[in-house]
């Protein structure tokens, strides 16, 4: 018999994810099907997108086999039935108050830095980078976390150096850098283009430096059609452009509109629901279909 939900403490409420405390040792990460574009929380929820991501980071944390907080497996008996599939046991760790980011493209934010200087986080740049462009190698870009609501902020690894130590901060840029190698190398395999991606770590009570968070999902990454990708023109998301090319150039609403968009048809739900599967079942080479938490 699962636990009901309710006998777990909430103890953090994300934009499209909630955290609760399952004992001293261990909490449960839940997914929801909330999909988020250009900073609004969309009313409409994605079928299947937490169940999704919660596969994708499973995914990575075996195929990555870095040491990681997971706790137990994705039908381990404290999740609760309403959560299976979208839901993980953790064990609690003393998060690094860092983002840990890996930039492979210039785009986004760093875009936007390296536009007026030149650098992303303090890291030179050639002249003449595109939107788009490769940066090869890949580069550390870290952030501090933002409150609730706001985007984090772009620091230098000097910063982090200072706010965590020289031998912390060096760590972390090795392992971001590593594990993004990683992945972005299954992705690309299967023709999809791991532009960036944000993790994050945490101290377990013995010390050790472990892989927290989710992991190389849509959520915390940017994933980019290998198909489509052409350096300096828009790059479309591979998860949400349907979202965004429907809100932008047929629903009406505008970026600049200074309301809540539309609520999305359900064409678009489903165009974008099957995308999030096939994100998946590319990069991992696994059915969906067998995934826990599934309708009866
Ligand atoms: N992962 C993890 C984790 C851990 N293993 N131990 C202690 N704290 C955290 C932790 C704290 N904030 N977050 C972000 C977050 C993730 C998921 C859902 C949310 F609502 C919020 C993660």
């Amino acid at each position: 018999m699962r636990p009901e939900l309710s006998e777990y403490t909430p103890i953090y409420s994300g934009k499209v994810r909630e955290l609760y405390e399952i004992d001293d040792e261990h909490l449960l990460l839940v997914a929801s099907d909330r999909i988020s574009a250009y900073d609004y929380i969309l009313d409409t929820p994605i079928p299947d997108k937490g169940r999704v991501l919660t596969a994708m980071s499973v995914f990575f944390f075996d195929a990555l086999g870095v040491a990681n907080h997971l706790a137990g497996p994705a039908d381990d008996p404290r999740i609760p039935e309403s959560v299976l599939g979208r839901a993980l046991v953790t064990r609690r760790l003393d998060m690094v108050p860092v983002e840990c980011v890996a930039r492979g493209y210039l785009t986004g934010s760093g875009l936007k830095e390296y536009r007026a200087n030149g650098e992303v986080c303090g890291v030179p740049l050639p002249a003449g980078l595109l939107d788009g462009s490769r940066i090869d190698p890949p580069i550390f870009t870290p952030a501090t976390k933002a409150a609730v609501g706001d985007h984090d902020e772009n620091v230098s690894f000097e910063r982090v150096a200072e706010d965590v130590g020289l031998e912390l901060a060096t760590r972390l840029r090795e392992l971001t850098l590593d594990v993004y190698a990683r992945g972005a190398d299954i992705a690309r395999e299967r023709g999809i283009i791991l532009a960036d991606t944000k993790f994050e770590f945490g101290r377990s009570s013995d010390g050790d430096l472990l892989l927290a968070d989710e992991v190389l999902t849509p959520d915390s990454s940017r994933y980019w059609d290998g198909e489509l990708y052409s350096p300096g023109s828009a790059l479309p998301s591979f998860d949400k452009q349907i979202v965004r090319d429907w809100l932008t150039k047929e629903s009406g609403w505008s970026t600049d509109a200074g309301t809540p968009p539309p609520p999305l048809p359900a064409d678009v739900v489903e165009r974008t629901r099957a995308r999030y599967i096939e994100a998946y079942e590319r990069i991992s080479g696994l059915s969906f279909a067998d995934w826990p938490g599934g309708a009866a």
